[in-house]
This record gives structure tokens, C-alpha cells and sequence, in this order.
């Protein structure tokens, strides 16, 4: 399908001997959007309760992905983003969940944000009158990042786009004893393809995202990247991964390693509902294989398990 090499080769061990590796299971990383029992299930993106996540990572498992990145709010949201740190809250059973049926053989990754969890939907906090509250929100991100990793987080996501996050949220784990959890900040364009993804966790902003980046100033997004990893960022999280490919080798040229997420405007833009119910994910495997070749660790996206099925009839 992909394949450049001349026809003789098509078919014959020489040429799959020089192709490049496919797209793999093991490449992908399936993104869990966790609702409330209570919650409507009818949402434009899927969602997932608590105690459904066991079986979905026992599911995932099974078709090869080890992996899962996990998106969680709270219903009582409040000026100061208090759920952000409750050690009941929706976020810490999620990652409980996850890690129940196969512990350390799953790894869990989670959204580390205010946007879940703040009255205005901003992923950051602000004063009596209305400001931006930088360093508040920051303090506030590291110790949310400090309770998820005690939850079990093995690499936790801030995605306000702050500077100075990384280097708190580094600060914050290694004083709660948390040196082996990772960091995967968020770096993420401004783009009209985050809208399932809000309405479905009820985090329309109601002041923008002042933070994103711009898709016109490229230079500011890996002048973010180096500064990121900079303050110990592991690996840098690239949004949308589709409008943003072209980063993707110049922040692993830079030494950098990249995580793209193919948000949810790609999900329900690029793949089909079939007869069946299942949805048909070609177009998305095309665009993943561009990324793997571009040089991405691995592909964060929902539609992971239907593609690892995909991949497993192959
Ligand atoms: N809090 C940042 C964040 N976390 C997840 C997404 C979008 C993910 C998606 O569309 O799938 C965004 C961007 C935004 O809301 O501006």
C-alpha cells in the first residue's frame, strides 16, 4: 500500500527486507476520555467509566498495545481548580483502573490540567479580577502531577502550555519520591480540531487558549520544545499530530523526542462509522505510518484498538 520499492520487489523477501518497519500495535498508545457513571454516554467522542477500564486495557492488551493516555474531569468545578488535587477525584480512579489487571505491564499516561477542573473551562487559574494567575496555576499543575503520580501515573502530561510547568512538575515528583515518572508535556498548535474533544469533557475555554502556539510561527514551536526539554521534559507531546507533522523531524533533528496525539477533529474527521458499528480507520493508519517514518516514538490516538485489530487481520 505505501510501498515505494519497484514492482519485482513487491512481493519478494528482498523488499520486505528493505521496507521500512509497519506501523505495530506496540507504536500505538489508546486514549481513554473517562466520564461519570452518571454521565451521558452520548457524546461526539467516545467516552469510558471507571469500571469499564479494566476490561478495555485487558482488550488492549490482547491486540499488543501496553499503553494508555488518560483525559479525566470533575463535575464541581470552581475559580481555583480544586478537584485538580482531591486523591478520590475522577483522574486518580482512572489510573487505578488502569493499572488493576496488569499492573507494570501497562503503562499510564495521563493529562496533567486545569481545564477539567477550572468554572471557566481555561486551563489556568486566575485572580479576583479576572488575570491569569501564572504562578498559581503552575503550583497548582505540579501538585496534581505529584497526585497522579501516586495514583500509579507513569508519565504525566501538562498540557497548559505554561512556562516554567515542566521544570515545577519535575520539581514536584522528585520531592514526593516520584524520580522515575516521566514527563510528556503538551505542545500544542492553536486548531479549530480540539471541539469533540471539548464538548465531550466540557472544557470550552471561555477566554481561548492565550498559550498555543500558532501555526504560523513554527520557530516559536521548537523554540517551546527545547525550552521544555530544557526544564526535563522526557518526551514532548505534538497536537494535532496531522497539522503539525512537519515538527516531527525537526524536534527529533534537535535530539528531541516526539509523542504526536491525533486529536479528536482527526478521529471523527478521518474515519468512518461502518455497517458493522466498528469504524473504518485506513486514512488514519496512512497518516500514522507518515508519522513513524518521520520519526515519532509513538502515536497517541483513539482509535488505537481498532487499528491494532486492523493490524492483527493483516
Ligand atoms: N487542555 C489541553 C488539551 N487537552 C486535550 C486537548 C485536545 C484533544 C483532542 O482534541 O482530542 C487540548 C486542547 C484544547 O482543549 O485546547
Amino acid at each position: 500500500m505505501l510501498n515505494s520499492a519497484p514492482p519485482r520487489f513487491m512481493a519478494s523477501a528482498a523488499g520486505a527486507y528493505l521496507a521500512a518497519p509497519p506501523l505495530s500495535p506496540e507504536d500505538l498508545t489508546m486514549v481513554l476520555l473517562v466520564r461519570q457513571d452518571k454521565d451521558s454516554a452520548d457524546t461526539p467522542m467516545p467516552t469510558v467509566t471507571v469500571g469499564e477500564i479494566p476490561g478495555v486495557v485487558r482488550e488492549l492488551a490482547a491486540v499488543g498495545i501496553h499503553s494508555v493516555k488518560i483525559f479525566a474531569g470533575a463535575r464541581r468545578r470552581d475559580r481555583l481548580a480544586s478537584g485538580a488535587l482531591k486523591k478520590d477525584s475522577l483522574m486518580v480512579r482512572a489510573i487505578g483502573a488502569a493499572k488493576e489487571p496488569l499492573g507494570s505491564a501497562t503503562t499510564v499516561l495521563t493529562e496533567t490540567c486545569l481545564c477539567g477542573y477550572t468554572d471557566s473551562g481555561n486551563c489556568y487559574v486566575t485572580n479576583g479580577s479576572g488575570m491569569i494567575a501564572e504562578r498559581r496555576s503552575v503550583e497548582a499543575i505540579a501538585a496534581q502531577a505529584a497526585v497522579q503520580a501516586a495514583a500509579g501515573a507513569d508519565i504525566v502530561g501538562p498540557a497548559a502550555m505554561l512556562p516554567g510547568c515542566t521544570e515545577a512538575v519535575r520539581s514536584a515528583l522528585d520531592e514526593d519520591g516520584h524520580g522515575g515518572v516521566g514527563i510528556m508535556p503538551h505542545l500544542i498548535f492553536s486548531s479549530s480540531l480540539y471541539q469533540g474533544f471539548r464538548s465531550t469533557m466540557h472544557a470550552e475555554p471561555r477566554d481561548g487558549r492565550p498559550h498555543q502556539i500558532s501555526p504560523f510561527q513554527p520557530s516559536a514551536a521548537l523554540a517551546s520544545a527545547l525550552q521544555m526539554t530544557r526544564e526535563g521534559a522526557d518526551v514532548v507531546l505534538l497536537e494535532p499530530a496531522l497539522a503539525s507533522a512537519d515538527l516531527v523531524p525537526a524536534l527529533t533533528g534537535a535530539g528531541i523526542k516526539v509523542a504526536p496525539f491525533s486529536v479528536s477533529g482527526e478521529y471523527l474527521s478521518l474515519t468512518r462509522v461502518q455497517a458493522d458499528g466498528t469504524r473504518d480507520c485506513t486514512a488514519l493508519v496512512e497518516v500514522y505510518q507518515m508519522l513513524k517514518r518521520s520519526g515519532a516514538v509513538r502515536i497517541i490516538t483513539y482509535a488505537a484498538r481498532d487499528i491494532a485489530r486492523v493490524l492483527h487481520r493483516c
